[in-house]
Protein backbone atom coordinates (compact mmCIF):
# COMPACT_ATOMS: atom_id res chain seq x y z
CA UNK A 1 0.00 0.00 0.00
CA UNK A 2 1.08 3.74 -0.85
CA UNK A 3 0.22 6.18 2.08
CA UNK A 4 0.92 9.93 1.64
CA UNK A 5 0.75 11.85 4.89
CA UNK A 6 0.79 15.63 5.05
CA UNK A 7 3.32 15.97 2.27
CA UNK A 8 4.59 19.29 0.89
CA UNK A 9 6.23 20.20 -1.79
CA UNK A 10 7.42 23.52 -2.90
CA UNK A 11 9.13 25.21 -6.04
CA UNK A 12 10.40 28.51 -4.79
CA UNK A 13 7.85 30.36 -3.07
CA UNK A 14 5.14 28.42 -5.08
CA UNK A 15 3.19 26.18 -2.79
CA UNK A 16 2.61 23.36 -5.57
CA UNK A 17 1.18 20.57 -3.06
CA UNK A 18 -0.17 21.06 0.61
CA UNK A 19 -0.53 18.79 3.41
CA UNK A 20 -1.67 15.93 0.48
CA UNK A 21 -2.73 13.12 2.53
CA UNK A 22 -4.00 10.02 0.46
CA UNK A 23 -3.39 6.29 0.03
CA UNK A 24 -3.60 3.58 -2.53
CA UNK A 25 -4.47 0.27 -1.19
CA UNK A 26 -2.59 -2.56 -2.68
CA UNK A 27 -3.63 -4.97 -5.74
CA UNK A 28 -5.41 -3.46 -8.38
CA UNK A 29 -6.67 -0.26 -7.24
CA UNK A 30 -6.68 2.83 -9.46
CA UNK A 31 -6.81 6.34 -7.55
CA UNK A 32 -7.36 9.37 -10.11
CA UNK A 33 -5.85 12.47 -9.18
CA UNK A 34 -8.12 14.92 -10.62
CA UNK A 35 -7.98 18.52 -10.80
CA UNK A 36 -7.63 21.90 -13.32
CA UNK A 37 -4.42 22.97 -14.99
CA UNK A 38 -1.55 24.09 -11.96
CA UNK A 39 -3.20 22.34 -8.87
CA UNK A 40 -0.12 19.96 -7.68
CA UNK A 41 -1.56 16.97 -9.67
CA UNK A 42 2.10 15.86 -12.20
CA UNK A 43 4.21 17.65 -8.74
CA UNK A 44 2.21 14.85 -6.05
CA UNK A 45 3.36 12.02 -8.91
CA UNK A 46 6.45 13.51 -8.93
CA UNK A 47 7.15 13.63 -5.62
CA UNK A 48 5.91 9.81 -5.31
CA UNK A 49 8.52 8.28 -7.81
CA UNK A 50 11.30 10.87 -6.52
CA UNK A 51 11.77 12.86 -8.77
CA UNK A 52 10.91 15.68 -6.62
CA UNK A 53 11.59 16.38 -2.83
CA UNK A 54 9.25 16.50 -0.52
CA UNK A 55 9.44 19.96 1.97
CA UNK A 56 7.41 17.70 4.86
CA UNK A 57 5.49 14.82 5.62
CA UNK A 58 6.24 11.35 4.47
CA UNK A 59 5.66 8.72 2.23
CA UNK A 60 5.68 5.02 2.49
CA UNK A 61 5.00 1.94 -0.09
CA UNK A 62 4.46 -1.42 1.22
CA UNK A 63 5.01 0.25 5.38
CA UNK A 64 8.51 1.46 3.74
CA UNK A 65 9.91 4.75 4.14
CA UNK A 66 10.81 6.16 0.69
CA UNK A 67 12.64 8.78 1.69
CA UNK A 68 16.27 7.53 2.02
CA UNK A 69 15.27 5.38 -1.14
CA UNK A 70 16.55 6.81 -4.53
CA UNK A 71 13.96 6.97 -7.52
CA UNK A 72 15.66 3.56 -9.50
CA UNK A 73 15.08 1.57 -6.46
CA UNK A 74 11.41 2.97 -5.78
CA UNK A 75 10.27 -0.02 -7.99
CA UNK A 76 7.96 1.98 -9.07
CA UNK A 77 6.50 2.41 -12.85
CA UNK A 78 6.00 5.80 -14.82
CA UNK A 79 3.95 6.65 -18.19
CA UNK A 80 3.96 9.88 -19.46
CA UNK A 81 1.44 11.51 -21.55
CA UNK A 82 4.22 11.09 -24.70
CA UNK A 83 5.26 7.75 -24.08
CA UNK A 84 9.09 8.76 -24.13
CA UNK A 85 9.57 5.64 -25.97
CA UNK A 86 13.34 5.05 -27.21
CA UNK A 87 13.29 6.28 -30.60
CA UNK A 88 16.30 4.43 -31.94
CA UNK A 89 15.08 1.16 -30.08
CA UNK A 90 12.76 -1.41 -31.40
CA UNK A 91 9.63 -1.68 -29.70
CA UNK A 92 10.74 -5.25 -28.16
CA UNK A 93 14.23 -3.04 -27.16
CA UNK A 94 12.34 -0.70 -24.69
CA UNK A 95 10.47 -3.40 -23.46
CA UNK A 96 13.66 -5.33 -22.82
CA UNK A 97 15.03 -1.63 -21.24
CA UNK A 98 12.57 -2.49 -19.03
CA UNK A 99 13.20 -5.84 -18.36
CA UNK A 100 16.54 -5.25 -17.73
CA UNK A 101 15.57 -3.29 -14.78
CA UNK A 102 13.96 -6.14 -13.15
CA UNK A 103 15.44 -7.37 -10.12
CA UNK A 104 14.35 -10.62 -7.89
CA UNK A 105 13.60 -10.15 -4.12
CA UNK A 106 17.33 -11.14 -4.10
CA UNK A 107 18.78 -8.22 -6.19
CA UNK A 108 19.44 -10.46 -8.83
CA UNK A 109 18.88 -9.94 -12.57
CA UNK A 110 16.35 -11.34 -14.93
CA UNK A 111 18.03 -14.04 -16.79
CA UNK A 112 17.83 -13.87 -20.55
CA UNK A 113 15.83 -16.78 -21.53
CA UNK A 114 13.24 -15.20 -18.95
CA UNK A 115 13.82 -11.90 -20.30
CA UNK A 116 12.70 -12.91 -24.10
CA UNK A 117 9.43 -14.77 -22.60
CA UNK A 118 8.32 -12.14 -20.43
CA UNK A 119 8.98 -9.60 -23.29
CA UNK A 120 6.51 -11.75 -25.30
CA UNK A 121 4.33 -11.89 -22.32
CA UNK A 122 4.01 -8.36 -21.98
CA UNK A 123 3.67 -7.46 -25.60
CA UNK A 124 0.12 -9.87 -26.05
CA UNK A 125 -1.02 -7.82 -22.61
CA UNK A 126 -1.24 -4.91 -23.91
CA UNK A 127 -2.67 -6.12 -27.28
CA UNK A 128 1.00 -5.76 -29.42
CA UNK A 129 1.91 -9.63 -29.90
CA UNK A 130 3.53 -9.74 -33.09
CA UNK A 131 5.06 -6.10 -32.87
CA UNK A 132 8.35 -6.82 -31.38
CA UNK A 133 10.79 -5.97 -34.37
CA UNK A 134 8.81 -2.73 -35.37
CA UNK A 135 10.54 0.38 -34.63
CA UNK A 136 8.52 2.78 -32.46
CA UNK A 137 8.66 5.97 -34.63
CA UNK A 138 5.86 4.39 -37.15
CA UNK A 139 3.66 3.43 -33.92
CA UNK A 140 0.44 5.15 -33.96
CA UNK A 141 -0.47 7.47 -30.75
CA UNK A 142 -2.13 4.43 -29.21
CA UNK A 143 0.03 1.93 -29.71
CA UNK A 144 3.26 3.79 -29.05
CA UNK A 145 0.77 4.23 -25.14
CA UNK A 146 0.33 0.73 -25.16
CA UNK A 147 4.51 -0.20 -25.18
CA UNK A 148 4.74 2.76 -22.51
CA UNK A 149 2.75 0.80 -20.41
CA UNK A 150 4.37 -3.03 -21.31
CA UNK A 151 7.58 -1.11 -20.82
CA UNK A 152 6.64 0.20 -16.92
CA UNK A 153 5.22 -2.97 -16.10
CA UNK A 154 8.29 -4.98 -16.98
CA UNK A 155 10.00 -4.85 -14.24
CA UNK A 156 7.03 -5.70 -12.23
CA UNK A 157 6.49 -2.31 -10.38
CA UNK A 158 4.74 -2.00 -6.74
CA UNK A 159 3.19 1.39 -7.94
CA UNK A 160 2.40 2.21 -11.42
CA UNK A 161 2.21 6.00 -11.49
CA UNK A 162 0.84 7.42 -15.01
CA UNK A 163 0.46 11.23 -15.73
CA UNK A 164 -2.12 11.84 -18.73
CA UNK A 165 -1.52 8.70 -20.47
CA UNK A 166 -3.99 9.13 -22.72
CA UNK A 167 -4.10 13.12 -23.38
CA UNK A 168 -2.20 12.81 -26.59
CA UNK A 169 -4.54 10.94 -28.21
CA UNK A 170 -7.82 11.49 -30.14
CA UNK A 171 -11.42 10.81 -28.55
CA UNK A 172 -12.56 7.56 -29.75
CA UNK A 173 -8.82 6.18 -29.43
CA UNK A 174 -8.97 7.54 -25.83
CA UNK A 175 -11.86 5.72 -25.20
CA UNK A 176 -10.48 2.42 -26.22
CA UNK A 177 -7.55 2.19 -24.72
CA UNK A 178 -9.26 3.91 -21.46
CA UNK A 179 -10.58 0.09 -21.34
CA UNK A 180 -7.47 -1.25 -21.94
CA UNK A 181 -5.51 0.12 -19.42
CA UNK A 182 -7.94 -0.60 -16.78
CA UNK A 183 -8.13 -4.34 -17.84
CA UNK A 184 -3.86 -4.37 -17.82
CA UNK A 185 -3.70 -2.85 -14.52
CA UNK A 186 -6.09 -5.23 -12.98
CA UNK A 187 -4.78 -8.27 -14.91
CA UNK A 188 -1.32 -7.20 -13.51
CA UNK A 189 -2.44 -6.27 -10.07
CA UNK A 190 -0.52 -3.50 -9.81
CA UNK A 191 -2.12 -0.46 -8.14
CA UNK A 192 -2.20 3.01 -9.88
CA UNK A 193 -2.19 6.75 -9.65
CA UNK A 194 -3.33 8.42 -12.80
CA UNK A 195 -3.41 11.96 -13.35
CA UNK A 196 -5.58 13.30 -15.04
CA UNK A 197 -7.92 16.60 -16.19
CA UNK A 198 -10.57 14.90 -17.85
CA UNK A 199 -13.48 13.83 -15.41
CA UNK A 200 -14.63 11.06 -17.90
CA UNK A 201 -11.41 9.62 -18.03
CA UNK A 202 -10.96 9.84 -14.21
CA UNK A 203 -14.85 8.31 -13.41
CA UNK A 204 -13.62 5.22 -16.09
CA UNK A 205 -10.38 4.36 -14.62
CA UNK A 206 -10.14 4.81 -11.29
CA UNK A 207 -12.19 3.28 -8.29
CA UNK A 208 -11.37 6.23 -6.25
CA UNK A 209 -10.81 9.64 -7.48
CA UNK A 210 -8.59 12.42 -5.56
CA UNK A 211 -9.98 16.19 -6.16
CA UNK A 212 -6.86 18.44 -5.97
CA UNK A 213 -7.43 22.10 -5.74
CA UNK A 214 -4.58 24.70 -5.74
CA UNK A 215 -2.33 22.14 -4.43
CA UNK A 216 -4.91 20.51 -1.85
CA UNK A 217 -7.16 17.61 -1.38
CA UNK A 218 -10.62 18.66 -1.12
CA UNK A 219 -12.12 15.27 -1.48
CA UNK A 220 -11.59 11.65 -2.03
CA UNK A 221 -14.26 9.58 -3.47
CA UNK A 222 -15.70 6.96 -5.53
CA UNK A 223 -17.01 8.22 -8.92
CA UNK A 224 -20.72 7.62 -8.34
CA UNK A 225 -20.32 8.94 -4.64
CA UNK A 226 -18.17 12.50 -6.21
CA UNK A 227 -20.62 13.50 -8.37
CA UNK A 228 -23.38 12.65 -6.30
CA UNK A 229 -22.15 14.25 -2.93
CA UNK A 230 -19.33 16.79 -4.21
CA UNK A 231 -17.55 17.46 -0.60
CA UNK A 232 -17.92 21.82 -1.05
CA UNK A 233 -18.47 24.48 -4.01
CA UNK A 234 -14.96 24.04 -4.99
CA UNK A 235 -15.35 20.41 -5.84
CA UNK A 236 -19.01 21.03 -6.84
CA UNK A 237 -17.53 23.66 -9.58
CA UNK A 238 -14.70 21.65 -11.07
CA UNK A 239 -17.16 18.87 -11.64
CA UNK A 240 -19.41 20.82 -13.25
CA UNK A 241 -21.76 21.80 -11.14
CA UNK A 242 -22.95 26.00 -11.97
CA UNK A 243 -25.35 26.97 -9.17
CA UNK A 244 -26.17 26.62 -5.35
CA UNK A 245 -29.85 25.93 -4.18
CA UNK A 246 -30.13 26.34 0.23
CA UNK A 247 -32.30 23.02 0.56
CA UNK A 248 -33.61 20.97 3.58
CA UNK A 249 -33.38 17.34 3.84
CA UNK A 250 -36.78 15.72 5.59
CA UNK A 251 -37.25 11.81 5.58
CA UNK A 252 -34.67 11.04 2.36
CA UNK A 253 -36.35 14.47 0.29
CA UNK A 254 -34.49 17.54 -0.36
CA UNK A 255 -36.56 20.37 -1.27
CA UNK A 256 -35.56 23.89 -2.07
CA UNK A 257 -37.19 26.87 -4.11
CA UNK A 258 -37.25 24.52 -7.95
CA UNK A 259 -38.72 21.64 -5.72
CA UNK A 260 -38.05 18.77 -4.21
CA UNK A 261 -35.80 15.32 -4.91
CA UNK A 262 -35.36 12.46 -3.40
CA UNK A 263 -31.63 12.46 -1.93
CA UNK A 264 -29.98 9.98 0.22
CA UNK A 265 -28.86 12.35 3.27
CA UNK A 266 -29.13 12.89 7.07
CA UNK A 267 -32.30 15.30 7.64
CA UNK A 268 -30.99 19.02 7.79
CA UNK A 269 -29.57 22.03 5.81
CA UNK A 270 -28.36 21.59 2.69
CA UNK A 271 -26.88 22.98 -0.51
CA UNK A 272 -28.21 21.11 -3.86
CA UNK A 273 -25.94 21.83 -6.80
CA UNK A 274 -27.29 21.85 -10.05
CA UNK A 275 -25.45 21.55 -13.39
CA UNK A 276 -26.24 21.58 -17.40
CA UNK A 277 -28.10 18.23 -16.61
CA UNK A 278 -30.10 18.80 -13.27
CA UNK A 279 -33.12 20.69 -14.71
CA UNK A 280 -35.29 18.66 -17.84
CA UNK A 281 -38.27 20.05 -19.67
CA UNK A 282 -41.44 18.58 -17.71
CA UNK A 283 -45.09 20.14 -18.88
CA UNK A 284 -46.39 20.23 -15.80
CA UNK A 285 -42.83 20.74 -13.85
CA UNK A 286 -42.77 23.54 -10.78
CA UNK A 287 -40.39 25.53 -12.46
CA UNK A 288 -41.26 28.23 -14.92
CA UNK A 289 -38.17 29.59 -17.33
CA UNK A 290 -37.35 31.13 -20.65
CA UNK A 291 -35.89 30.18 -23.39
CA UNK A 292 -32.79 31.88 -24.05
CA UNK A 293 -31.00 29.47 -26.33
CA UNK A 294 -31.12 25.78 -27.53
CA UNK A 295 -28.83 22.68 -29.40
CA UNK A 296 -30.07 20.16 -30.65
CA UNK A 297 -27.42 16.82 -29.92
CA UNK A 298 -27.72 13.49 -30.40
CA UNK A 299 -28.93 12.63 -27.33
CA UNK A 300 -31.63 15.54 -27.26
CA UNK A 301 -31.85 19.07 -26.74
CA UNK A 302 -29.34 21.21 -24.64
CA UNK A 303 -31.03 24.48 -23.16
CA UNK A 304 -29.74 27.74 -21.69
CA UNK A 305 -32.61 29.26 -19.94
CA UNK A 306 -33.62 32.41 -17.54
CA UNK A 307 -36.16 31.74 -14.33
CA UNK A 308 -37.32 33.86 -12.36
CA UNK A 309 -38.67 33.97 -8.86
CA UNK A 310 -35.17 32.38 -6.95
CA UNK A 311 -34.03 34.38 -3.62
CA UNK A 312 -31.14 36.31 -5.64
CA UNK A 313 -34.05 36.74 -8.62
CA UNK A 314 -32.85 35.96 -12.42
CA UNK A 315 -30.38 33.01 -13.10
CA UNK A 316 -29.34 31.76 -15.92
CA UNK A 317 -29.19 27.84 -15.50
CA UNK A 318 -28.73 24.68 -18.34
CA UNK A 319 -31.24 22.22 -18.89
CA UNK A 320 -32.21 19.32 -21.01
CA UNK A 321 -34.71 17.82 -23.22
CA UNK A 322 -35.51 15.09 -25.06
CA UNK A 323 -35.57 14.66 -28.77
CA UNK A 324 -39.10 15.17 -29.09
CA UNK A 325 -39.42 17.94 -27.05
CA UNK A 326 -40.09 21.22 -28.82
CA UNK A 327 -37.97 24.67 -27.27
CA UNK A 328 -37.30 28.21 -29.26
CA UNK A 329 -35.46 30.46 -27.76
CA UNK A 330 -37.90 32.88 -25.90
CA UNK A 331 -40.87 30.22 -25.54
CA UNK A 332 -41.98 30.09 -22.09
CA UNK A 333 -41.37 26.30 -20.51
CA UNK A 334 -41.89 24.45 -17.28
CA UNK A 335 -39.25 21.95 -15.85
CA UNK A 336 -38.69 19.51 -13.22
CA UNK A 337 -36.22 19.36 -11.18
CA UNK A 338 -34.17 15.75 -12.00
CA UNK A 339 -32.79 14.53 -9.14
CA UNK A 340 -30.64 11.75 -10.72
CA UNK A 341 -28.47 14.58 -11.97
CA UNK A 342 -28.22 16.82 -8.82
CA UNK A 343 -25.43 16.83 -6.48
CA UNK A 344 -25.87 17.66 -2.79
CA UNK A 345 -23.38 19.48 -0.50
CA UNK A 346 -24.56 18.18 3.05
CA UNK A 347 -22.64 20.01 5.30
CA UNK A 348 -22.92 23.67 6.28
CA UNK A 349 -25.53 25.55 5.27
CA UNK A 350 -25.01 28.51 2.79
CA UNK A 351 -24.17 32.05 4.02
CA UNK A 352 -27.22 33.62 1.99
CA UNK A 353 -30.24 32.16 0.35
CA UNK A 354 -29.19 33.41 -3.02
CA UNK A 355 -29.04 31.28 -5.86
CA UNK A 356 -25.54 31.68 -7.31
CA UNK A 357 -24.97 30.36 -10.45
CA UNK A 358 -21.30 30.46 -11.44
CA UNK A 359 -22.29 31.80 -15.37
CA UNK A 360 -23.12 34.89 -16.48
CA UNK A 361 -26.55 35.34 -14.76
CA UNK A 362 -24.13 35.74 -11.58
CA UNK A 363 -22.20 38.46 -12.59
CA UNK A 364 -24.78 39.77 -14.77
N1 LIG B 1 9.66 23.05 -11.96
C1 LIG B 1 8.83 23.98 -11.51
N2 LIG B 1 9.28 25.18 -11.06
C2 LIG B 1 8.43 26.12 -10.57
N3 LIG B 1 7.10 25.96 -10.50
C3 LIG B 1 6.58 24.81 -10.93
C4 LIG B 1 7.41 23.76 -11.46
N4 LIG B 1 6.62 22.73 -11.81
C5 LIG B 1 5.35 23.11 -11.52
N5 LIG B 1 5.33 24.34 -11.00
C6 LIG B 1 4.15 25.07 -10.52
O1 LIG B 1 3.53 24.27 -9.52
C7 LIG B 1 2.12 24.30 -9.65
C8 LIG B 1 1.58 22.88 -9.85
O2 LIG B 1 2.04 22.38 -11.09
P1 LIG B 1 1.71 20.92 -11.62
O3 LIG B 1 2.43 20.75 -12.92
O4 LIG B 1 1.98 19.95 -10.54
O5 LIG B 1 0.14 21.02 -11.87
P2 LIG B 1 -0.81 20.04 -12.69
O6 LIG B 1 -2.06 19.95 -11.89
O7 LIG B 1 -0.10 18.77 -13.00
O8 LIG B 1 -1.06 20.90 -13.99
P3 LIG B 1 -1.36 20.44 -15.52
O9 LIG B 1 -2.67 19.73 -15.50
O10 LIG B 1 -1.43 21.74 -16.24
O11 LIG B 1 -0.20 19.57 -15.93
C9 LIG B 1 1.82 25.24 -10.79
O12 LIG B 1 1.58 26.51 -10.24
C10 LIG B 1 3.09 25.23 -11.58
O13 LIG B 1 3.25 26.44 -12.29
Amino acid sequence: MLRLTGITVRYGDTLAAHDVTLEVPGEAHVLALLGPSGSGKTTVLRAVAGLEPIASGSITLGGEDLSAVPVHKRRIGLVFQDGQLFPHKSVAGNIAYGLGLARDEAGRRMPRAAQHDRGAELLEMVGMGGFGDRGVAGLSGGEAQRVALARALAPRPRLLLLDEPLSALDRGLRDRLATDVRDIVTTHQTPAIVVTHDHDEAAFLADRIAVLIDGHIHQIAAPRDLWRRPADRAVARFLGFEAFLDADVRHGVARCVLGAVGVDAPDGPAVLALGQHSLAIAPHGPVAATVLSRVMMPDGLRLRVAVEGLPGGRAELGAVGTLHDSAEPGQQIRLGLDGRRTGLIASAPARSSRAEPDGVAARG
